[in-house]
């Protein structure tokens, strides 16, 4: 478990006229947290994570582990994609012991931690399995122990549940509660989905559109096990997307062009 500090981030793509994704961006994220970043499309949370990873380097800013400054990618933080970004020439196994093999641990402690991550995931039977031989759901529990095995302070997760059907869905979120309430490992966690943020977040930060700054934080009391169809998350939910709709709406009306004045659905899509 670390502790994070993302201390005034900024990030431009595309040099001084390109376009700027992020703007001073400060979040603290004690160690054991839950953090769920959501937010217009568009408004960098991915380049967040990307930048919180070591893969993105910011233009100003600076982002601590147990406050040490980040020098790139690192084992003390894993990153979890929306689509696994699995090996398909790899078995189930050899993908979750693909991190620990690069660090050069030894064959059979790989081999047994593999399979203890797998266990944990509910996929111990699966573990010779071709990754085309596996549903949606179960390329994502794989991408979640590859995760796991490492150990990793922070687990960073990219929309790591939005390609999936509904019921698979709701599975992995009490799957998820399980294993975080069992490692309370740091997380952080982006979502475009806001009833999926306040059924595992222990806190949601709202992002406003680009240039993403943090617009509101909500603390989610609710007691676990949360269940994304519980009255009370759904209400948290809605005073959430009430938020995101009022901030958008604010900088619409505030760039007061004709084509985004048209503009009648929620940023959110269906998902708020
Ligand atoms: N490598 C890049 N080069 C140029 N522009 C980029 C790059 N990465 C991201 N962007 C732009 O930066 C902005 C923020 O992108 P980012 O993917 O971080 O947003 P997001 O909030 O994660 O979006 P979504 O919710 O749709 O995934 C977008 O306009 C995107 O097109």
């Amino acid at each position: 478990m670390s502790s994070l500090s993302i201390r005034n981030l900024s990030k431009r793509f595309g040099g001084p006229d390109g376009l700027q994704a992020l703007e001073d961006v400060s979040i603290e994220v004690p160690e054991g947290e839950f953090l769920i970043l959501v937010g217009p499309s568009g408004c960098g949370k991915s380049t967040l994570l990307n930048i919180v990873a070591g893969l993105e380097v910011p233009d100003t800013g600076q982002v601590l582990v147990d406050g040490k400054p980040i020098q790139g990618p690192g084992p003390d933080r894993s990153l979890v994609f929306q689509d696994g970004a699995l090996f398909p020439w790899l078995s189930v196994r050899q993908n979750v012991e693909f991190g620990l093999k690069q660090a050069r641990v030894p064959t059979l402690e790989r081999e047994e931690r593999a399979r203890r991550a797998l266990d944990k995931v509910g996929l111990a039977k699966f573990e010779d399995h071709a990754i085309h031989e596996l549903s949606g759901g179960m390329r994502q529990r794989v991408a979640i122990a590859r995760s796991l095995v490492l150990e990793p302070g922070i687990i960073l997760m990219d929309e790591p549940f939005s390609a999936l059907d509904a019921l698979t869905r709701e599975d992995l979120y009490l799957e998820v509660q399980d294993l975080w309430r069992e490692r309370r490992s740091t997380v952080v966690f982006v979502t475009h989905n806001v009833r999926e943020a306040v059924t595992l977040g222990d806190r949601v930060l709202l992002f406003s559109a680009r240039p993403g700054r943090i617009q509101e934080s909500f603390d989610i009391d609710i007691l676990p096990p949360r269940h994304i169809d519980d009255v009370d998350v759904a209400r948290t939910a809605q005073s959430i997307s009430h938020a995101m709709k009022a901030g958008t709406r604010t900088i619409y009306e505030h760039r007061q062009t004709p084509d985004i004045l048209l503009r009648t659905h929620s940023p959110l899509g269906d998902s708020c």
